[in-house]
């Protein structure tokens, strides 16, 4: 299999495939930028290629994880060489539409990824175009399954949902582990110690209600004593309808993702 662009993205999911014992010799990488391509040979010794060339052709997989601004180009200069592949994307916002049209081939799975997937605990939504066989279906989860776990969604569209959520969802969830720290800080703990109880209070209540066959509101009212301590800041929390803008805010990631396919999938 192939790689166009060896980024973040990419060495996530080539750090998962080596972890599930694909050799590294099975995977070629197309890579612009010399230190990217130092930083495949160090941490995978991958040698990258600078440019596309027929080195592409016979990949059983061609997996496009440039950034939207670049994949045009990329795939201008792949394409001749890639034409009998599978093609997985993971850009934002890039239509399959978009893509078929420059590589001239319609076998295209689009993926939406996140960041966790460096740590083996990705959320990855995925939209396989009619062209795509169960085969190809099935070769993309194996894939993707190195990195955490996966969803089909049954239309294009709602990937620009999956962005906005799961994609785009880990700058959340850091944005609140910033905030918990500074409000730890604050209150007289140490830096490290606020930063601890905030990183371990996410990771224990989201392993909790992934185990738990309740709802999200059931496990909060657990912990909201009424007239208690959690009560005050989560009535603090409506009052300042922190909820709706929380909900208003993941709707523009939406209309971004949207945006996106706009500017850059012509
Ligand atoms: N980082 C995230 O959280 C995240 C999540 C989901 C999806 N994505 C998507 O993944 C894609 C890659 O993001 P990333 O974070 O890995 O970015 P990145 O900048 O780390 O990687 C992109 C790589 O592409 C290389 N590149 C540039 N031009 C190229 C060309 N013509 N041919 C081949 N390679 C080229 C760059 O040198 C770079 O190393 C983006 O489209 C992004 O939307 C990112
Ligand atoms: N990072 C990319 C962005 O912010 C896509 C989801 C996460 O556009």
């Amino acid at each position: 299999m192939a790689f166009i662009g060896g980024g973040n993205m990419a060495s996530a999911i080539i750090g998962g495939l080596i972890a599930n014992g694909l050799p590294a010799s099975q995977i070629t990488v197309v890579e612009p930028f010399e230190a990217a391509r130092d930083a495949l040979k160090a941490k995978f010794g991958i040698d990258a290629l600078p440019t596309a060339s027929a080195a592409l052709a016979g990949q059983d997989l061609v997996v496009w994880a440039v950034k939207p601004q670049t994949f045009k180009d990329a795939a201008a200069a792949a394409a001749p060489h890639t034409a009998q592949a599978l093609h997985l994307s993971v850009a934002a916002g890039i239509t399959t539409d978009s893509i078929a049209q420059w590589l001239g081939t319609g076998r295209i799975v689009r993926a939406m990824p996140n960041t966790p997937a460096l740590v083996g605990k990705g959320m990855t939504g995925l939209f396989a175009r009619p062209e795509v066989d169960a085969e190809g279906q099935a070769l993309i989860e194996r894939v993707i399954g190195t990195t955490g776990q996966l969803v089909w969604v049954d239309g294009e569209a709602k990937l620009d949902a999956v962005t906005a959520l799961s994609g785009s969802g880990p700058a959340y969830v850091f944005l609140f582990l910033e905030a918990m720290t500074q409000a730890g800080v604050d209150m007289g703990l140490t830096a490290p110690q606020a930063y601890q109880l905030a990183v371990a209070t996410f990771q224990g209540a989201s392993e909790l209600a992934a185990r738990s066959d309740e709802p999200a509101s059931v496990l909060r009212e657990r912990v909201t004593s009424k007239g208690g301590t959690t009560y005050a800041a989560i009535t603090h929390m409506q009052q300042a309808g922190l909820p709706q803008t929380f909900i208003a805010a993941l709707r523009k990631a939406e209309a971004r993702a949207q945006e996106l396919a706009q500017e850059f999938g012509r």
